[in-house]
């Protein structure tokens, strides 16, 4: 039987927007989502239904208001509403990884010393944390002239293949992903889709929002599709998208 990595249960989000009379918005009305072990879910559905506020309350950038985010984890299974910080933080070495559209580098970095500094928050040896670094940037063709340079001078698409090559290089137990590939050109954009699909025979369990449907037949072994903060469709991708035109 495949082993559930993430379950969500009852959860519920809602934003009170202070500097409108406290008007709020509930971007989750009580979802429930399993992902198992190898499993590749695509979220879909219209902007603003709440894709990406389900991928920030699991990797608790938001803290939900209710419900409840297990994380089957080597420890057996966490409940990552209730974690304390510092455990969180352990956690999203290893278990738990974000890769969002947007690359944020300590200043003064370059793409290996990022790259290799994730393997390295993931249990790996320096030396070998280096080797699997050029492996992932090499995969995704950026230019080994640039792999000390600066993480503030590359492009955005240089900056999301760093991005990409961090959030998979010896790859989390559950990897998040939040339009990753939006700034890239259609050969890059290849090279990282095939690094993504490579993930599911490793075990990864992925969650991603890709605004490209393309992308989602590709990789997505079921699609959810959402609208106004509720799943109103769940299938593969044939079934809630239809076919690619
Ligand atoms: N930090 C926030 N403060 C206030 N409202 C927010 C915040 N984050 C999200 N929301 C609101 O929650 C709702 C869902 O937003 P969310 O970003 O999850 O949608 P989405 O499906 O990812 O959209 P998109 O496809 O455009 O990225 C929207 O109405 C949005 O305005």
């Amino acid at each position: 039987m495949t082993k559930n990595v993430l379950s969500v249960r009852n959860l519920r989000k809602t934003f009170t927007l202070h500097t409108i009379d406290g008007r709020t918005v509930t971007s989750l009305h009580g979802v429930d989502l399993d992902v198992a072990e190898g499993e590749h879910v695509a979220l879909a559905g219209p902007s603003g239904a709440g894709k990406s506020s389900l991928l920030r309350c699991v990797h608790r950038s938001y803290l939900p208001d209710s419900g409840m985010v297990t994380l089957g984890t080597e420890n057996g299974p966490v409940d990552l509403t209730a974690l304390p910080d510092r455990d969180m933080a352990r956690l999203r070495g290893r278990e738990l990884g974000y890769v969002s559209q947007f690359l944020s580098a300590p200043p003064r970095t370059g793409p290996m010393e990022v790259v290799a500094a994730a393997g390295r928050r993931r249990g790996m040896s320096r030396a070998d944390a280096r080797d699997a670094a050029a492996d992932a940037l090499q995969r995704l063709a950026l230019d080994e002239a640039l792999w000390d340079v600066d993480c503030s001078v590359l492009s955005g698409g240089e900056r999301q293949r760093v991005n990409i090559a961090a959030g998979t290089v010896n790859p989390p137990r559950l990897l998040l992903l939040d339009e990753p590939v939006s700034a890239l050109d259609p050969a890059n954009r290849e090279r990282a889709l095939d690094l993504i699909a490579s993930l599911s025979a490793q075990g990864v369990a992925v969650l991603a929002v890709f605004h490209d449907l393309e992308a989602m037949h590709r990789l997505a072994s079921r699609v959810v599709r959402f609208e106004e903060g509720r799943i109103a469709a769940e299938g593969t991708a044939a079934e809630v998208l239809g076919a690619v035109a």
